[in-house]
């Protein structure tokens, strides 16, 4: 009996079987030889997830040039820092495909050493994550929207009352450190209970929602802020406003609203809708606090409502611009 033969068949049968394995999974195995930085191997599922060629993996290079830009840096310095320090590692990274799509990737890579400790060369195997990469994305997209609904007034569309706190609070500290005017225009439709029992909700939803289109309109600036406050009172955030600026966004209020002509036969402040308007602004000082600002305007708009409705009043010593 030829024992060295029979244990050459062995070897290479079970070399056989190990490609086989290998290469009947979904996970893409290669090598590359750390001397030359040549592909040694890779397996023919390259070929179906990519649509590259097997042999057209020829070094480092084709895998840099088959990354997407944005992680080609780095990815590679990664993976080339980790390999240099002997150490195994993973990277995701956005694959080319021939087509010139891109699939997620993600790469589990094991540095083999020689009997030395040298690197000797990368084994690793590529595994299809674009699922998972979509699945993610999805709950960005989603927790994104669910932030964007929690700030968002459901009935108008418009910001809430949360997303002005928020706002507000900030605009007040950069007000604080730039020393320059911040203004707030408080806004209440007149009559709105007597509008509802007239003409029904649905109308008075109407009515909210057009209304806070016009508003909406007027302050356009990029840190304006339009705002549902609650009911029928909106607010107008006006950062980097003055007393005579925010009295003209004012009256440009009023006037929105009567050139919406929407009647109504209830109110005893005209035939169409209208409303009353606060106005004030604030130089911040260090001492000074939102919410007492908040309130002086409120109070503004309730003076305004006293004054008969329809009408604007400031909060009296608003400082001079
Ligand atoms: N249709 C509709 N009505 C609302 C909504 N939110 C608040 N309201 C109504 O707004 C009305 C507010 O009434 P009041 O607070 O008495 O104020 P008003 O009738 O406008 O009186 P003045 O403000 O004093 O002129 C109530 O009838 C609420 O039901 C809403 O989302 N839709």
């Amino acid at each position: 009996m030829d024992f060295g033969t029979a244990h050459g068949q062995d070897v290479a049968e079970q070399a056989g079987v190990y490609k086989t394995l290998l290469e009947s999974t979904r996970a893409i195995p290669w090598k590359i030889d750390w001397a030359t930085m040549r592909f040694a191997y890779i397996g023919p599922q390259i070929g179906e997830l990519l649509g590259w060629e097997p042999g057209s993996w020829r070094t480092v290079d084709d895998w840099v040039a088959r990354m997407h830009p944005d992680d080609r840096d780095y990815v590679v310095n990664f993976c080339v820092s980790q390999s240099k320090a002997g150490v195994d590692h993973e990277a995701d990274y956005r694959a080319l495909t021939q087509a010139g799509g891109y699939v997620w990737i993600r790469d589990v890579v094991h540095v083999v050493r020689n009997a030395d400790g040298e690197v000797d060369s990368l084994i690793g195997f590529m595994f299809d994550i674009s699922e998972r990469k979509r699945a993610e994305e999805e709950v960005l997209r989603l927790h994104k929207r669910l932030e964007m609904l929690s700030l968002t007034d459901g009935l108008t569309g418009i910001a809430n009352r949360r997303m002005f706190d928020q706002r507000f609070q900030a605009e007040w500290n950069d007000a604080r450190r730039s020393r320059k005017p911040l203004s707030l225009v408080a806004l209440d439709i007149d009559y709105f209970k007597q509008f509802n029992d007239g003409y029904g909700h649905v109308k008075g939803d109407e009515c909210l929602q057009r209304i806070a289109h016009a508003l909406k309109e007027i302050a356009r600036r990029p840190r304006d802020l339009a705002a549902r406050f609650g009911g029928e009172e909106f607010i107008l955030l006006l950062p980097d406003t003055s007393p005579d600026a925010a009295r003209a966004i004012a009256e440009s209020c009023v006037q929105a609203i009567a050139g919406l002509r929407i009647p109504h036969a209830g109110s005893e402040a005209g035939d169409a809708v209208t409303a009353s308007l606060g106005v004030g602004t604030v130089v911040v000082a260090a001492e000074s606090q939102p919410v007492d600002f908040l309130e002086a305007v409120d109070r503004a708009l309730y003076a305004a409502k006293a004054g008969g409705r329809n009408r604007i009043e400031t909060v009296p010593g608003t400082p001079a611009p």
